[in-house]
């Protein structure tokens, strides 16, 4: 089965998104953070890109009954005192489709706003078609000015067919060496984009042709260079550096806000990527969706701490061994021989 339209669509709703948000980013505000009642920030991007990608899937398969899985509702949106945020997200999301000019409609109302965000409540699972979106993943990295990315995919009977993810933020050329910051480096914004046996691609989010990209084919650990997260809290960096080192990994930590590190794997900008979250945190599919089809498609293999595939079809959580590992077919075993000893290492030492 082909997934062609769907990818336009989601490629689409994710250009229109990341341009929203690339707004946001530029003029951001202290007061245009909120905060989550989870502690996590959120900001009128994240909101308008949910709103946007949610009106583009449903302008664009108006007869089909859109099952959406995204991260952010509209709870803290309909509180007194939030009305002027509202407000704002609505003008940026008309902004954003008047700039477009694809769709002829007349601007959205807040309603229509709050509408679109709750589109997102579906809760996914094993039967028939679910779009999984996040609307920023990365929001701390967005926030601080860093990487983030919008990320899209969509699971079809329990698993991912197709992904996408806009990296507003990515250099077009290669991050090896570290070299992620915007300001280092010449063209920025990069979309990837993978459907489930057809390859993954690249091209800039300025629209150029897109490329065909490859995990790296590095063989010897000694040679490879690892991601992880950029925030200390959501991937424990002790022992990502003791696997790093049993490996004889040479080069420092690549430290990398977002699933933008599951792109910049993709082109092969680095060898491997290690999250392992604090005991307790339940990853989430939109958190991996995108990025796992983006990385699979170019050859590279996503599994847990203990080996096991990622399984999609259980709702709005992965429940993963331990962590997660992502890197290509040849050093696979190494990093999960790695990943046994060092765990058993950290149980004995306790
Ligand atoms: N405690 C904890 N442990 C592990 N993961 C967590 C945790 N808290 C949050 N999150 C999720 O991490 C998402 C951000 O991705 P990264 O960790 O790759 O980037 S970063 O280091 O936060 O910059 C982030 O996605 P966004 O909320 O979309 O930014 C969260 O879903
Ligand atoms: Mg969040
Ligand atoms: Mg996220
Ligand atoms: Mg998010």
């Amino acid at each position: 089965m082909s997934y062609d339209r769907e990818l336009v669509a989601a490629k689409k709703a994710a250009s229109l998104a990341a341009r929203l948000c690339q707004k946001v980013q530029k003029d951001l505000l202290q007061s245009d953070v909120q905060s989550k009642s989870d502690k996590s920030p959120v900001t009128v991007a994240d909101y308008g890109s949910q709103a946007l990608v949610s009106f583009v899937l449903q302008k664009e398969f108006p007869s089909e009954k859109l099952s959406l899985v995204a991260e952010e509702d509209s709870g803290d949106l309909c509180t007194d005192g939030a009305q002027e945020t509202l407000e704002r997200i609505t003008k940026l999301v008309n902004d954003t489709l008047a700039s477009d000019g694809s769709y002829s409609v007349s601007p959205l109302s807040t309603e229509d706003i709050l509408q679109a965000i709750d589109r997102g409540k579906s809760e996914g699972g094993s039967q028939g078609h679910h779009w999984v979106l996040d609307p920023i993943d990365g929001t701390k990295g967005f926030v601080r000015g860093d990487q983030y990315a919008i990320a899209l995919a969509l699971l079809d009977q329990g698993k991912v067919v197709l992904g996408v993810l806009a990296c507003p933020n990515l250099p077009i050329t290669s991050i090896s060496g570290g070299n992620q910051h915007a300001f280092n480096s010449g063209e920025v914004g990069c979309l990837f984009f993978a459907e489930v046996g057809g390859g993954t691609y690249m091209q800039s989010l300025n629209g150029s042709s897109p490329l065909k990209v490859q995990v790296t084919a590095v063989e010897n650990p000694e040679e490879a260079s690892f991601f992880e997260s950029y925030e200390a809290a959501h991937s424990m960096h002790d022992l990502s550096s003791l696997i790093a080192k049993k490996l004889g990994v040479k080069a420092p930590p690549v430290r990398i806000d977002s699933q933008a590190k599951y792109g910049a794997l993709s082109r092969g900008d680095g060898a491997i990527y290690m999250r392992f979250p604090h005991k307790g945190y339940r990853e989430k599919i939109w958190d991996h969706a995108a990025g796992y089809i983006v990385v699979t498609e170019a050859g590279g293999v996503v599994r847990d701490a203990a080996g096991i595939p990622l399984d999609f079809s259980r709702g709005k959580y992965l429940d993963v061994d331990t962590g997660i590992i992502v890197t290509n077919q040849k050093l696979m075993p190494l990093v999960l021989k790695a990943v046994r000893e060092s765990l058993e290492e950290k149980a004995s030492s306790l």
